[in-house]
């Protein structure tokens, strides 16, 4: 197999990852992944993540036809965490808000799941990274702003740290594209395990 001619097959629908996967600067096509989002209640945070990224990545597999299995498919999700408690993305504006009261003025994790799958050979590599946020203490006027804002609806913890949410963040511990939703130093080492160096 020439490794130079692989090309990354992207499973998601997330414009953000689409946008960190473009950085590589490697070829990449997306194909949504309708997988199954749904988890057990007991599962520790990096089991979510890994087991949903995993999902992605093979229901795309799954999809593909014969001549269409040449690539590296990605698979990722994100969530956060704060004491414990699950946050994944609002319902509504009102739910956003609560979830920004929860946050303001102390740290939470967010964990972000990895999984590449070979298409040629169906081999699977999976993993995580988590990284500290600390948000700093916000009024109740700059929670309900920032929520009627809209950026936070469709992501993990009501808030984007890439958008007019980095106003909220008073420091992280650990990868910053992790949190964004898909950790690019993670997701480069999973590559090069498959052959493909970026740099
Ligand atoms: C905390 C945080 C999350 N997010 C995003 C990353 C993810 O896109 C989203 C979490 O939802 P996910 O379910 O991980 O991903 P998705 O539904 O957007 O896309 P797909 O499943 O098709 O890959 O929240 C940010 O963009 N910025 C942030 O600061």
């Amino acid at each position: 197999m020439n490794t130079a001619a692989r090309h990354l097959i992207l499973a998601s629908t997330s414009p953000r990852r689409r946008e960190l996967v473009a950085s590589l600067n490697i070829p990449f096509e997306v194909i949504p992944s309708l997988a199954d989002e749904h988890y057990e209640a007991a599962w520790k945070p990096e089991k979510i993540v890994t087991e949903l990224a995993e999902r992605k990545a093979e229901a795309v597999y799954h999809t593909l036809e014969e001549e269409q299995r040449t690539g590296i498919i990605v698979g990722s999700d994100t969530i956060v965490v704060r004491d414990g408690y699950i946050l994944g993305k609002p319902a509504d504006q009102q739910e956003a808000a609560e979830m920004l009261r929860s946050l303001q003025g102390r740290s939470h994790e967010v964990y972000s799941g990895v999984a590449c799958v070979d298409s040629v050979t169906g081999k699977s590599l999976v993993d995580y990274r988590k990284t500290i946020v600390w948000m700093r203490e916000c009024s109740e006027t700059e929670v309900l702003a920032y929520a009627a804002s809209g950026e936070g609806l469709d992501k993990a913890g009501a808030y984007a740290i890439q958008g007019l949410g980095a106003t909220l963040v008073a420091g992280i511990e650990g990868c910053y594209f992790n949190v964004v939703g898909l950790p690019l130093s993670l997701l480069g080492e999973m590559l090069e395990a498959f052959g493909i160096n970026i740099l």
